[in-house]
């Protein structure tokens, strides 16, 4: 067994420490070199310079991912590393074994609910989420919250938001039109973050938040969201931030804005609950999350209307941002793989034919998505190549994780980085093609839900890739609890565009063409491009230059009239 008090003093845990002034200076001016501690096994330390790892990998220090990978794969691709980043951050362990993130992540009789959440979350994006808020409270006050929005997230009830899903689809549909018609280039980003703000608004508060309506500016609460969401821009949460001082104030500012918005907003709401008798039944049967929130609730204290503030507001965050990433990278996915653009194509024709799709989703809701086969794999193909979240977690307690090698080594007081980006594209599970978009290989195993799935990580369908390797929603009691619900969205508004229109990428990414104006396909059936859509870090990983694309009509099925 490997304890952190054994190792040599670079790794010994300090806690936050606000460095030297010197140091705290050079971190100001970008000019300090890291000293970075890693190591293979936990005996054999090397220095490494952060320099290179940041810079010189020609893909810049846009996603603090990017940085790990190259430090991970200098380092002969172990399955954990240490990071000595002190005194910018906590050491960090960054897991990049599916099968210790999985040991990290899974209930055990010494951490019942999995490890405890790092943090760096809350020090991070306290002030996005609150303090009490559901995605980083832990034991008893986390199983209490958890218990009581499940219901809101079963899949029968999700079915019944399809309507909504749909109508909030269509209002995007149109903006896509007039985008098609007007030629306009554009970036995707605020198009797709506004439709799934409109579809979590309505899950989370039962209130239409008109995010897609350009006519007035939003309500306060996606106003200020918007600005405080944009005071994120660059970060990871787990380094550097606190540097920045007046990105802090001003985030105070827009938080505490938000905070009021959504207290006016709750408080209205338990207003219209307890207004007349009539309402009890029709609130019982009102499952958004703020229904939730405020039944059995007679009298609605500053501390209760504080923690419900906390969960309407992680819920609005946490629904519509990765959602919206997910929607950017299948619309660009698709339109380089023509192979797989033709059989997504060929799957709505066979569902929908010249009907309305709408008309097809609310007549037979269930058979319907269930027959969405390979728009399924194709969302989990993209949740796999861009996970646009990770786990980050911190144990206290003696935790071990078992090597490969049968070593027990202990991380306490480390942050444990689960970097999704560097497991989900293991060549030892996924091959050679681990890099590649190749939706096909989910066909016979596209459910995502890890709810539904072995819990002990084994293989399963006829994929034969490890249960555990694929874990973009995370695994274990602190799963996403909203992951059907963004697979729900998603699976409908594939569905709906993707013969509509198609979607050209401009500018970073953009495919290469001839001397006649045609795509250069390349040897796996690819459309080459002339760069990378790399992804920056905003929280979470979004495409870096918020997917500028130009729309047109599909020509088969243009019905633009
Ligand atoms: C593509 C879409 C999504 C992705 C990739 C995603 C990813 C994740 C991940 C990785 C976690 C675990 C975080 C951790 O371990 O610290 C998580 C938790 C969570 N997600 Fe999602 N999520 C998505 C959509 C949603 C939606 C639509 C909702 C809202 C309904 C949502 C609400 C939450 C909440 C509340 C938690 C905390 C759950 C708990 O700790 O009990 N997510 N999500």
């Amino acid at each position: 067994m490997t304890n952190p008090s054994d190792f040599p003093e670079a790794l010994q845990f300090s806690g936050f420490r606000f460095a030297d002034p010197q140091l705290v200076k050079d971190l100001e001016n970008g000019s300090n070199t890291f000293n970075v501690a890693m190591q293979k096994k936990p005996t054999k330390l090397t220095d490494v310079d952060m320099t290179y790892h940041v810079w010189g990998t020609g893909r810049m220090a846009c996603n603090l991912n990017y940085i790990m990978e190259s430090i991970w794969k200098s380092n002969g691709r172990p399955e954990f590393l240490f990071l000595d980043v002190r005194p910018a951050q906590y050491p960090v362990a960054l897991i990049t074994s599916h099968e210790l993130a999985e040991q990290v992540t899974k209930a055990t009789k010494t951490q019942q609910y999995s490890v405890t959440k790092s943090p760096t979350i809350q020090e991070g994006f306290g002030q996005l989420m609150g303090k009490y808020s559901l995605l980083t409270e832990g034991g008893e006050s986390w199983k209490g919250l958890r218990k009581t929005f499940n219901p809101g997230f079963a899949p029968q009830h999700l079915l019944t938001l399809l309507p909504v899903v749909v109508e909030k689809t269509y209002t995007f549909m149109k903006k896509l039109d007039a985008l098609a018609k007007s030629s306009t280039v554009t970036e995707m980003e605020s198009y797709c973050t506004n439709v799934t703000f409109d579809i979590i608004g309505e899950v989370v508060t039962n209130i239409d938040c008109k995010a897609q309506d350009e006519t007035v500016s939003g309500n306060d609460i996606v106003r200020n969201f918007r600005m405080l969401g944009a005071t994120y821009a660059g970060e990871s949460g787990l380094a550097f931030e606190w540097l920045n001082v007046r990105k802090r104030i001003t985030r105070i500012i827009y938080s505490q804005r938000l905070d009021v918005a959504v207290k006016n907003c709750i408080k209205d709401k338990f207003t219209e609950i307890n207004a007349s008798p009539g309402t009890t039944t029709k609130s019982a049967k009102d499952r958004s999350v703020l229904a939730l929130a405020l039944r059995d609730i007679d009298d609605l204290t500053p501390h209760l209307l504080q923690s419900i503030a906390d969960q309407v507001k992680t819920f609005l965050f946490a629904g519509h941002d990765t959602t919206s990433i997910l929607l950017q990278r299948l619309f660009y996915a698709l339109s380089i793989h023509p192979q797989c653009l033709a059989k997504i194509r060929a799957e709505h024709d066979d569902i929908f034919g010249t009907s309305d799709p709408k008309e097809i989703f609310l007549a037979r809701p269930d058979e319907t998505m269930k027959a969405l086969v390979y728009t399924s794999a194709c969302i989990k193909e993209a949740l796999r190549l861009w996970p646009p979240a990770s786990s980050a977690r911190m144990s206290h307690n003696g935790f071990k994780i078992r090597t490969s090698d049968g070593d027990e080594v202990c991380l306490d007081e480390c942050v444990m980085y689960l970097c999704h980006y560097i497991i989900q594209r293991d060549r030892k599970v996924y091959g050679d093609t681990a890099d590649d978009f190749v939706p096909e290989r989910w066909i016979g195993d596209i459910d995502t839900s890890s709810a539904t799935t072995d819990d002990n990580g084994s293989l399963t369908g006829s994929s034969k890739i490890p249960i555990s390797a694929w874990r973009p929603f995370e695994r274990g009691p602190r799963n996403c609890i909203g992951q059907e619900l963004a697979n729900m969205e998603a699976r409908v508004i594939l569905a709906c565009v993707m013969r509509r229109y198609d979607f050209v990428k401009v500018g970073l990414g953009e495919v290469e063409t001839d001397e006649k104006g045609k795509p250069i396909v390349d040897e796996k059936g690819k459309y080459k491009t002339k760069s990378e859509l790399l992804s920056t870090m905003s929280i979470t990983s979004k495409p870096m230059d918020k997917t500028v694309m130009r729309i047109k009509m599909h020509e088969r099925d243009g019905r633009d009239g």
